[in-house]
């Protein structure tokens, strides 16, 4: 069965960022993730895990500035010494929160750009040196353009062969399925292609990006998929609720813990 995390920034936003925590044990879940947790201190995000017993699933590196548009630095030429920065900082988090997987955003650049891919190599190669120093995989994850005009990594082929080439035994793929249904489709078979590759599979019904209970995919069959090719990570449940978070958790309530 799959074990679950709830993504607290797109889930329980009812509630302020530390009180999700208490809100998504609540509601049965075991684990938890979200895109970043630096506004609050690692101790404080430590002790709400601890006091829900919640496993910290995955987060992301520091993304530049978000707010002003950027969507990750890793391929962006003169931001080097910012990556191995956020790094160090990503690791004060994992180091409280005992995460074991952290997502590495590329940012908007041309993948066709020479420039833009050795930035984005040499960014990946130094933060896998520096997670596998800790025991700690960092993933990778194409994103369809429709949600994020510009990001550089937007084929699931692309990361496929970077890993391949790479060859880091802590990079793995960050499989959102609904990234992939957009951008490729052929969703089961790319799970039984790529899991081996595979360190974080993520969640959210198609075309809408809400609950994973309807539109254009059959997400009671992939589960039994995942469990039928013995994915032992997280399913991180990267959706906006079309409601409030609990009236559309009735999917949920065959995992939740009770
Ligand atoms: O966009 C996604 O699907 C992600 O998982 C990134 O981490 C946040 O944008
Ligand atoms: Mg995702």
């Amino acid at each position: 069965m799959p074990v679950f995390a709830a993504n607290l920034t797109m889930m329980f936003n009812e509630w302020s960022f530390l009180d999700r925590f208490d809100a998504a044990a609540e509601a049965g879940f075991t684990a938890v993730e979200y895109l970043f947790p630096y506004e609050a201190p690692p101790e404080a995000i430590a002790e709400r895990l601890a006091r829900n017993g919640l496993q910290q699933a995955l987060f992301n590196l520091p993304p530049g500035d978000w707010a002003a548009g950027e969507r990750g630095i890793a391929a962006l030429p003169g931001r080097f010494e910012d990556v191995k920065s956020d790094v160090e900082r990503a690791l004060d988090y994992a180091a409280a929160t005992g995460v074991q997987r952290l997502h590495l955003m590329a940012g908007l650049a041309d993948p066709s750009d020479e420039r833009a891919t050795a930035c984005y190599r040499r960014s990946v190669a130094h933060a896998a040196g520096r997670l596998a120093e800790k025991g700690i995989d960092l993933l990778i994850e194409p994103i369809n353009g429709r949600n994020m005009p510009g990001y550089f990594l937007n084929d699931f082929g692309i990361a496929e062969r970077l890993i391949d080439e790479l060859a880091l035994a802590n990079l793995k793929l960050q499989f959102d399925i609904y990234h992939r249904q957009i951008l490729h489709g052929d969703v089961a078979m790319a799970l039984r292609q790529l899991l081996p590759v595979t360190g974080h599979i993520q969640i959210a019904s198609v075309p809408s990006r809400h609950e994973p209970d309807g539109e254009e995919l059959n997400y009671p069959y992939l589960f039994e998929e995942i469990d039928r090719l013995g994915y032992a990570g997280f399913v991180g449940c990267e959706y906006t609720p079309r409601g409030g978070t609990l009236d559309g958790l009735a999917w949920f309530k065959p995992f939740a813990r009770s």
